[in-house]
């Protein structure tokens, strides 16, 4: 019998459900990343086709939160509120890598629009103090985001307050009368206006959007390290390749032009060298928004023809978001 050598996998916490599943798919996708379910839709486990060494554990937003927290998972999606609402020590324990452009919703101190005198923080204090005095009872916030909550209410001197820990539904809280007030995630502000709520003008607590996170506190040997470069290499060329484009040019017999220069006035680069002679094919990279400028200053330089190509993936020796984490391991 032999016994075979078990390697501890790469723990890549998806979002299961909700909002953030199905962009986190495509975001995954995108990189040439393709999530395999083990067995159905019901397994909560699997895998990434063709990147051995990475077990994929299906989880709900704020679990994702808790096992980055925790070193359970070592890679994961999830929203930056629930981040900085779950994690006591945000910078000590994971690595942001890469905001993901999906998930956008902001935390906010929302009240009644009723209350037409409280505008500001600074007005929301007043009423607090207001109703200590002379109600004798403190001002009630409805919420999921508890710590999010304490600390912002401490930036802005408000002590006289209680928090009724929401569970869901929060906007309805007030008008139900188990608050006065409420803290949230809003997007479109459709559950706020259908509840009679308005956002105090520096009520803004975080502006979230879902992130590819790494925790600092998972095991993270040898094998985690090679999947880990796998993994965020496909991510980056991805992310690489859809922010540059390729720029190719047939240069004139004998021309001279200053490869060199032209680059670098355009924020391009020679991602295969500058070739031996200038007559011939010359590829260059620049991002996206330079392109138009490199195409007119090569067509100036005699180019005789210049094409532009949108990219797929773009490898390079570089990793960029592997060698930020690797760094603080
Ligand atoms: N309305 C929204 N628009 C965009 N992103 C959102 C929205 N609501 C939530 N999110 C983001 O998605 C995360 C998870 O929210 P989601 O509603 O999917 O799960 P949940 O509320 O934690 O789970 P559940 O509501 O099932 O208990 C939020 O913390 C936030 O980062
Ligand atoms: O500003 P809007 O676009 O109206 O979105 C905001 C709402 O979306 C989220 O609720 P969700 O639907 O996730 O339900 P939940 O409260 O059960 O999480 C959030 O908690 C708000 O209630
Ligand atoms: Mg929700």
């Amino acid at each position: 019998m032999t016994v075979q050598a078990t390697t501890e996998p790469l723990v890549l916490a998806v979002p299961s459900k909700g909002r953030l599943q199905e962009n986190a798919a495509a975001f995954f996708g995108r990189a040439g990343l393709k999530l395999a379910q083990l067995s159905g839709a019901r397994d909560y486990r699997g895998t990434l086709v063709g990147v051995p060494g990475v077990e994929v554990r299906y989880l709900s937003a704020s679990e994702i939160a808790s096992q980055l927290a925790s070193g359970a998972a070592h890679l994961g999606v999830t929203g930056e509120d629930l981040i900085r609402e779950t994690l006591p020590d945000v910078e000590g324990s994971v690595e942001l890598l890469t905001p993901l452009g999906f998930g956008n919703a902001t935390v906010v101190v929302a009240v009644p629009q009723a209350w037409i005198d409280v505008r500001a923080m600074s007005d929301l204090d007043e009423v607090a103090s207001e109703m200590r005095l002379r109600q004798g009872r403190r001002l009630r916030i409805a919420t999921k985001y508890v710590n999010l909550t304490r600390r912002f209410l401490a930036r802005h001197g408000i002590a006289d307050y209680r928090i009724v820990e929401s569970l869901g539904a929060t906007e309805g809280a007030p008008a139900a009368g188990s608050a006065e007030i409420i803290v949230d995630i809003t997007t479109t502000g459709a559950t706020l206006a259908a509840n009679a709520l308005k956002i105090l003008d520096d009520g803004i607590i975080l502006r979230s959007e879902a992130n590819l996170v790494a925790s600092l506190k998972a095991p993270w040997g040898p094998n985690q390290r090679e999947a880990l470069r796998a993994v965020l290499g496909r991510i980056s060329a991805e992310e690489r390749a859809r922010t540059t484009r390729e720029v190719r040019a047939g240069m004139p017999e004998g021309g001279e032009i200053d490869l060199a220069s032209l680059a670098a006035l355009h924020e391009a680069e020679l991602p295969y060298g500058a070739p031996k002679g200038l007559d011939g094919e010359i590829v260059m990279r620049c991002p996206a928004e330079a392109v138009f400028g490199l195409c007119d200053a090569l067509v100036r330089a005699s180019a005789r023809s210049v094409s532009v190509r949108r990219i797929d993936y773009a490898f390079a020796a570089e990793n960029p978001l592997a060698e930020r984490l690797l760094a603080r391991l």
